[in-house]
């Protein structure tokens, strides 16, 4: 029996065919007759619920129906109201030119079956450069702000690429003038905000969005763009460092979905930004924002992978500016790729795994000036039976506390107190290590991403700290994280000591993080990089799984067959 639901002229044809791949969920009195369903439906709404897909179709007197489809039936049958199926996330040095505008353009056609959503992140170092006019402007004189150099080359950059892609400069025009007038403002009031700073920024995902959106529709290609903070992405407060809200979920579904299904359009999205829920003002999420607009997206949308392109290979086994001869990690966890992201790995911005795990969908993470290059896969599981080591990263300019109890041994409450006084204070804790009567932690160097820990409050900490314990402030010191099967933790300890002996380099704190993906170790800044090298030598070069092939015991003490590092 073949059911044929045919909508009205503004709305997408759809057909539903009851066979053996089709779960529908109908009342056989209401399909008795086809010819006075299709007279009948008015409209119908796509979502999702309890994790399936629901149509809900309306009818004449309110009647509704709703239908349980799988993901199989619905492509097939859906051809051409299919939905969104991925969210591609471009970085500013994936879009740092017109000639790469264009290239990114060919590569997201290179992949027709898709039906991706884009998110943008400015062009190239555009952020940066925002910033540094912000800063100079509080200084300059409003007279002086025309000749900033920060600001001449985000208008050329942009003037340049609309004009190499043949595109109407009013695109960006009123944006320019808009951002030249903030500026000025921002010398009149010698001040820069940290909410006027957001607005600044916000410039240059506007702007490369625009160019984007606008070229796709020149050659052909039907484009829409979003500024994200119009569309729904609801944030706290936070500037520079916002975090996205609960409802921004089923804000930005309503918003996208229902615009591709009246009238589809790919959906250019700015990335990093988001808009304050108390103050309505313009908000960002932190440096390297843009990802967690795509996941934040991926999860909304239910999309079936979220997919992040950048001028690398996908996440490395260490930071190519640090070692060079770092090498792609094919495969890693939602977990180890947030402790990765968390503990400085610039590659992936801290938070966004978070909507990705809590909505299950894969990421991606792929080269856009090699997509040939398999990249990174990052799902909630994969296979750790031949996993040692994943990556290594380096976190640098540290600051350590040794905090020892001035009480007796047995004195309970004392962690409570040292905690609380970080809890009074704001400030967060990296690594920590502790014994009844002494604990050190490290701070987190970019405190809430925005401000650093400057030396006032690290005075102010050191003063509440001593009304209890003895306290020694130990700065310039680095964070070396070692992400990977914390269940071989004694096979890489061996292998790390014997690393750090034969380089002579003391470690002054090791912690290993709860979430056992994790191990952290504290050296001095300054023999940090010479440590990551080695270790990266011994992990990833020296043949160090083919050494334990034949003599590591598995858990029943039976040897493991092969090992390797990743
Ligand atoms: N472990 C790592 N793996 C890959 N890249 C890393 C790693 N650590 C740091 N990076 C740096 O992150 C950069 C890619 O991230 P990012 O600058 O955010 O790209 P985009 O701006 O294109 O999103 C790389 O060029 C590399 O220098
Ligand atoms: N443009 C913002 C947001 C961002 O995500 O950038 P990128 O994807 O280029 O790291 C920044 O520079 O922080």
């Amino acid at each position: 029996m073949a059911v044929a639901l045919r909508l009205g002229v503004q709305s997408p044809r759809f057909e539903i065919r009851r066979d053996s791949s089709t779960s529908l969920a109908l009342t056989s009195s209401f399909f008795s007759s086809r010819i006075s369903l299709e007279a009948s439906i008015r409209s119908f709404i796509r979502k999702r619920a309890c994790g399936r897909r629901i149509l809900r179709v309306n009818c004449e007197r309110g009647v509704s129906a709703f239908f349980k489809e799988d993901e199989a039936s619905r492509q097939r049958e859906d051809g051409d109201a299919a939905e969104l199926s991925i969210v591609m996330k471009f970085g500013g040095s994936s879009v740092a030119s017109a000639e790469r505008m264009k290239e990114v353009a060919d590569l997201i056609l290179s992949f027709p079956e898709e039906r991706p959503v884009i998110v943008l992140s400015a062009m190239g170092k555009t952020t940066n450069n925002l910033l540094l006019a912000g800063e100079k402007a509080v200084c300059c004189g409003v007279s002086n702000v025309s000749e900033l150099q920060e600001l001449s080359f985000v208008k050329t950059l942009h003037l340049k690429t609309v004009n190499e892609l043949g595109l109407d400069k009013s695109i960006i025009s009123v944006l320019l003038d808009e951002l030249e007038q903030l500026l000025k403002g921002i010398a009149m009031m010698k001040e820069l905000t940290l909410r006027t700073r957001d607005y600044l920024v916000s410039f240059g995902e506007c702007m490369s969005t625009r160019i984007f959106a606008a070229n796709l529709n020149k050659i052909g290609v039907k484009a829409r763009q979003y500024d994200a903070f119009d569309i729904g992405f609801i944030t706290t407060d936070d500037f520079t460092n916002a975090d996205i809200l609960e409802a921004t979920y089923p804000a930005i579904a309503k918003r996208l979905h229902g615009d591709w299904i009246s009238d589809p359009a790919i959906p250019i999205v700015t990335g990093f930004l988001g808009k304050g829920w108390k103050s309505c003002a313009v908000t960002t999420l932190g440096r390297g924002g843009s990802d967690l607009t795509a996941t934040t997206i991926g999860k909304a949308l239910g999309l079936r992978e979220i997919q992040v392109w950048k001028d690398v290979d996908g996440v490395l086994t260490c930071d190519p500016n640090i070692y060079p001869n770092a090498r792609p990690v094919p495969h890693l966890t939602f977990e180890e790729a947030a402790e990765l992201a968390y503990f400085g790995a610039q590659v992936l911005h801290p938070q966004s795994m978070r909507p990705a795990r809590e909505g299950d969908i894969p990421v991606r993470v792929k080269n856009s000036y090699n997509p040939q290059a398999p990249g990174t896969v990052i799902t909630r599981e994969r296979d750790m039976s031949k996993a040692i080591l994943t990556s290594i990263v380096l976190k640098s300019n540290i600051t350590m506390l040794d905090i020892v109890s001035t009480r007796m041994l047995g004195q309970f409450g004392f962690l409570a107190k040292v905690f609380s006084i970080f809890e009074d204070l704001g400030i967060s804790v990296d690594c920590v290590a502790t014994s009844e009567v002494s604990i050190s932690v490290t701070l987190d160097p970019s405190k809430l991403w925005s401000r650093e820990l400057i030396q006032q409050e690290l005075d102010h900490v050191v003063e509440e700290l001593e009304k209890i314990a003895v306290v020694h402030l130990l700065q310039h010191r680095s964070i070396i994280s070692l992400i990977g099967n914390v269940q071989k933790s004694s096979l890489i300890l061996e292998q790390v000591f014997n690393v750090l002996r034969k380089n002579r380099v003391n470690v002054q704190m090791i912690s290993q993080g709860a979430s056992k993906v994790n191990i952290s170790l504290i050296v001095n800044d300054d023999q940090a990089k010479q440590c990551v090298e080695a270790l990266h030598s011994a992990f990833f070069e020296d043949g160090f799984h083919s050494e334990f092939k034949e003599t590591e015991l598995g858990d029943n003490g039976s040897p493991v067959p092969s090992v390797s590092a990743m």
